[in-house]
């Protein structure tokens, strides 16, 4: 049977570094803050603002909640995102994605000042992600993906990573991520022909491509370790993968389960963000304020 890699000890680790952090920031008098903006009611969405909103409060980050019926206006919400940008005790903003069809992710998500973007959805962060250097922060589920395989040692240099899925909220920054880690990636998505022969060939293997269950036993082989990203809903309302667990984890060597896997870490990374983006608005303003005096 597969060892299973949860996520628990590794959100535990960021969480502790997090605590330091934010003990500092308070003596200053800072809160770290972190805006929360969804639209509309997507079950995944909830089940990620639930367990930010209760990680937050554990460590001392403070949330501040928008939440908007399906079918705002675009301008409207644009608007609150402007609002975000301009109030200096909010340090983070998460806005919650897919957006209902009828609005433009791009403009939408392009509204919030990249130093605020503590989930990569602006071009600035993507562009960091991209190229390695700029403002913003990396995708927090790509970010925790590594996370999780750094901690339980799974080696990316020169290892054959291949990610199902090329999404921008996941897929793609990830892809870009691992090479940088000098992984020789392959991306698949929805045109690959024979997804299951690319899988197979893998030593490590990230699905994310948001079809619950939906990858079984033909697609891995024993020796693999298994990166499940996706965070679904089976006809019963259960929380599932994108992996069919029952058919794999006799067959690989380790898998992160779904809840209790990388989801979990995804919320600390949030948080961990948004401290970071606190503690380089607090370094701005104590700059602002020595300037001053001199
Ligand atoms: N801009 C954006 N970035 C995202 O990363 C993003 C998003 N939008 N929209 C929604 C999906 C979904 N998602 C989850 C992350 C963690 C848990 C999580 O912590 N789950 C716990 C269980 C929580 C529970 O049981 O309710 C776990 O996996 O163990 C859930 C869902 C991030 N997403």
């Amino acid at each position: 049977m597969a060892e299973l890699l949860q996520g628990k000890p590794v959100s535990d680790e960021i969480a502790r570094n997090i605590e330091s952090r934010v003990a500092a920031l308070h003596e200053l008098g800072v809160c770290p803050t972190l805006a929360l903006v969804r639209v509309g009611d997507r079950p995944d969405d909830v089940a990620y603002e639930r367990a930010v909103i209760k990680q937050a409060e554990a460590l001392g980050v403070r949330t501040h909640q928008v939440t908007l019926a399906a079918g705002a206006a675009e301008d409207q919400v644009v608007r609150f995102i402007k609002a975000i940008n301009a109030d200096v005790d909010i340090h983070g903003c998460l806005l919650f994605r897919p957006l209902p069809p009828h609005l433009d992710e791009e403009r939408v998500c392009n509204a919030l000042a990249a130093t605020k973007d503590v989930d990569g959805i602006t071009s600035a962060s993507l562009a960091r992600v991209f190229i390695g250097s700029g403002l913003g922060f990396p995708p927090s589920t790509a970010d925790a993906c590594l996370k999780v395989l750094d901690y339980y040692g799974v080696p990316l240099e020169g290892a054959r990573v291949v990610v199902v899925g090329r999404s921008l909220v996941v897929g793609r920054p990830l892809a870009m991520m691992l090479l940088a880690r000098h992984a020789t990636v392959t991306l698949c998505h929805s045109r690959t022909s024979d997804v299951a022969a690319v899988t197979r060939e893998a030593d490590v293997a990230v699905f994310a491509s948001g079809r619950p269950k939906h990858f079984g036993a033909e697609y891995v082989r024993p020796g693999q370790v298994i990166v499940d990203v996706g965070i679904n809903f089976d006809a019963a309302g259960v929380m599932c993968g994108d992996v069919d667990d029952a058919a794999v984890e006799p067959i690989v060597r380790a898998i992160t389960p779904v809840p209790g896997g990388v989801g979990t870490v995804t919320t600390a990374m949030t948080l961990l963000h948004t401290v970071e983006a606190a503690e380089v608005a607090a370094r701005e303003q104590m700059d602002i304020a020595i300037e001053r005096l001199m």
